[in-house]
């Protein structure tokens, strides 16, 4: 989430584009909802902030429980491995212009593969969250586009700073901090904010939608 926020700032129109669609598909009497899924594909596509900073940069270690050889290497049993997350969602044979924010790299007629079935594990230790965590990520994009724009924070004098994608170490990496502005894109969108808050925003049709979510 933090590297969608982030994306945002750097990449207006990426923003712009995708607050297009919702206001085509959905307009401005309510909030998207899992329902809207479907027709929202360049919003989906939004899951490049997965790509772009994948939160696991090494997975977690596995060990082998035989011994093993691949490509001339040899890889004893109980050895450690470690997968390359970060490099996988950087390989040049798979991803052009890695470093960019770009969601059109999924989409027609670029259409490279989805890098979520890489950020989140494999086989049997797949990890057990993903569904929650690509639920919630994805209603955190769709809901804050519908009404907020995030913008680059700005200095004492009111100039823009520009903020750079920089990565923290450990096994969890988060961008490093940086300042964004958030507000209501306009009076009818903090109306729209203020009337979810009254009430619970998702609503019983929304559990309904998520059951059949493929993520
Ligand atoms: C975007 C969010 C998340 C990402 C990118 C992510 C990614 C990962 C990755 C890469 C692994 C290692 C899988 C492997 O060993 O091959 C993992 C394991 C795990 N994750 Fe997540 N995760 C996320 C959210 C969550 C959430 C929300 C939960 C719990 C509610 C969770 C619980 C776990 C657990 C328990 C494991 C260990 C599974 C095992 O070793 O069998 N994760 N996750």
């Amino acid at each position: 989430m933090r590297a969608f926020f982030l994306a945002m700032s750097m990449y207006p129109d990426v923003q712009r584009k995708a607050q297009e669609e919702l206001d085509r598909v959905i307009g401005t009497s309510r909030l998207p909802t899992f329902c809207d899924c479907d027709s929202l594909p360049y919003l989906n596509a939004i899951e490049e902030a997965q790509r772009w900073h994948p939160i696991s940069v090494m997975g977690l270690p596995h060990a082998t429980d035989e011994e093993d050889n691949i490509n001339g290497y040899r890889i004893p049993k109980g050895a450690s491995l470690l997968p390359a997350i970060w490099w996988f969602t950087r390989d040049p044979a798979t991803y052009h212009d890695q470093e960019t924010f770009k969601p059109e790299r999924f989409m027609d007629p670029c259409s490279e593969p989805l890098a979520t079935n890489m950020t989140i594990g494999f086989e049997r230790r797949v990890c057990p969250g993903r569904v929650l965590a690509e639920s919630s990520i994805y209603m955190t994009f769709a809901q804050s586009l519908a009404v907020f724009d995030i913008r680059k924070a700005v200095d004492a004098q009111g100039k823009e700073i520009v903020a750079e994608h920089k990565y923290g170490c450990g096994i969890i990496s988060r961008p490093e901090p940086f300042g964004v502005r958030v507000t209501p894109r306009s009076e009818r969108h903090a109306q729209l904010i203020q009337g979810v808050l009254k009430r619970h925003p998702w609503e019983e049709s929304d559990a309904r939608c998520l059951d059949g979510m493929k993520v």
